[in-house]
């Protein structure tokens, strides 16, 4: 079990070094990491040094004893046929039987039972994992006909299980209506995203409540709402498959007029079809084959295609080149029809929004349109505006 679980933990030094392999090289950091797998490997190289000398040691201890058994059993038996109590052959006959008893039991407990006890470690890994009950539930059956995408914080209060003391949100109340498109501003780490993984239900509140169409999020099937309800992350992550298969993720029988119908409405169209095998590209690993604005586009267009009732935005920190940007606005733009929600970072977005919500420290501090805040003296938002000092939206 020890042995499995170091050799684990060796591995992860590996996979996360593998992932993130650009980063390593950028920072010329191979050789460090080479040394804490080493360190790590070395773990494991102690215990399996541990075992071996265990099982030396048992294997010999077992062989002195079967000598001693071997000499005092020869002993007795040539005592007895000296004595004329016992014949040779019978002696003879006597030692062969105990021989191969004696070679089953080694079989059995050697063999048999050491191989048992190390599944038997595996496994015990292996059934941790089936058994471990996710935090958040997947229980909710609610499915129904028909979602307008009315959005509603009540007194929301969340922490993250890592850090349970400290609240991400607190108290945060706010609603938004079917086809609004509300921009969620504020500074680096005062919980924008956060709202957005409550309504992706990656998290459960610590109480207060987020409703869907008035009721809880938890209410609603699994599949459902993450159909309804899409998501296009700040840095989104692709497939090592095609375009296609990107944009028609977990879906089945999507037709390629489909994806090219979403594809036009989130820009995408016309890079697609400039690359050698157009819809059928493969996009790479995490989709490095792809630059940051196509990723972008690819992503809008896997969102659209599943047709959200509610579209949950996380605009990019990291700069696009003009170009890139502006066409990932152009397709933003195009998300009518449905409720959006964007963490927005960037001054446009916030502009063109119905409405904006101010978080800082993880509370609600003013909401309205940006002429409305902008004109409101002593407003959060305005001050921040004019000073340039809101995180995102001076761009
Ligand atoms: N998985 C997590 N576990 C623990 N704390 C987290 C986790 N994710 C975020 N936080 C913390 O929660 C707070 C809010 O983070 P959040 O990502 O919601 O901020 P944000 O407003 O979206 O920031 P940004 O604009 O920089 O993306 C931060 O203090 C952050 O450190």
């Amino acid at each position: 079990m020890d042995i499995q679980t170091s050799f684990a933990r060796a591995n992860e030094v590996a996979d996360e070094t593998c992932a993130n392999i650009r980063t390593v090289r950028s920072f010329a950091n191979e050789s460090r990491e080479c040394a804490r797998y080493s360190e790590r490997l070395n773990d494991t190289y102690k215990l399996h040094i541990r075992k071996a000398l265990l099982f030396g040691s048992f294997t010999f201890a077992e062989h002195a004893f079967d000598l001693v058994l071997f000499v005092l059993t020869l002993y007795y038996g040539g005592h007895l046929v000296m004595a004329h109590k016992m014949t040779g052959g019978n002696l003879v006959s006597f030692f062969l039987y105990v021989n191969r008893l004696r070679g089953s039991m080694e079989k059995l407990t050697i063999q048999v039972y050491a191989k048992l006890m190390e599944a038997v470690g595996t496994c015990q890994k292996v059934i941790e994992y089936i058994d471990r009950e996710p935090e958040v539930k997947r229980g909710g059956r609610l499915a129904p006909w028909k979602l307008e995408g009315h959005i509603e914080f009540r007194n929301v209060w969340m922490s993250y299980p890592s850090r349970q003391r400290v609240p991400v949100l607190k108290d945060v109340s706010f609603q938004v209506s079917p086809g609004e498109v509300v921009a969620l501003v504020g500074p680096s780490g005062s919980g924008k995203s956060t709202c957005v993984n409550l309504l992706e239900r990656f998290y459960e509140t610590t109480s207060g409540q987020v409703l869907l169409d008035g009721n809880p999020i938890m209410a609603y099937d699994h599949k459902f709402l993450h159909r309804k309800v899409a998501l296009v992350g700040q840095e989104p992550v692709l497939f090592a498959r095609s375009i296609k298969d990107n944009i028609s993720y977990a879906l089945d029988n999507c037709s390629l007029e489909e994806v090219q119908r979403v594809a036009r409405q989130a820009n995408a169209h016309e890079f697609i079809t400039e690359l050698p095998e157009g819809y059928e590209t493969g996009t790479g690993e995490k989709g490095i084959q792809l630059s940051g604005g196509q990723k972008q586009r690819v992503a809008i267009a896997r969102a659209l295609i599943r047709k959200p009732a509610v579209l949950l935005l996380d605009e990019a920190t990291s700069a696009l080149d003009a170009e890139s940007e502006q066409l990932v606005q152009q397709a933003t733009q195009n998300l009518r029809g449905q409720t959006v929600i964007v963490v927005a970072h960037r001054l446009s977005t916030v502009e063109k929004a119905d409405r904006i919500i101010v978080i800082d420290k993880g509370m609600v501090v003013e909401q309205g349109r940006h002429d409305q805040l902008i004109l409101h003296s002593g407003s959060t938002y305005a001050i921040s505006f004019l000073t340039h000092k809101l995180a995102g939206i001076t761009k």
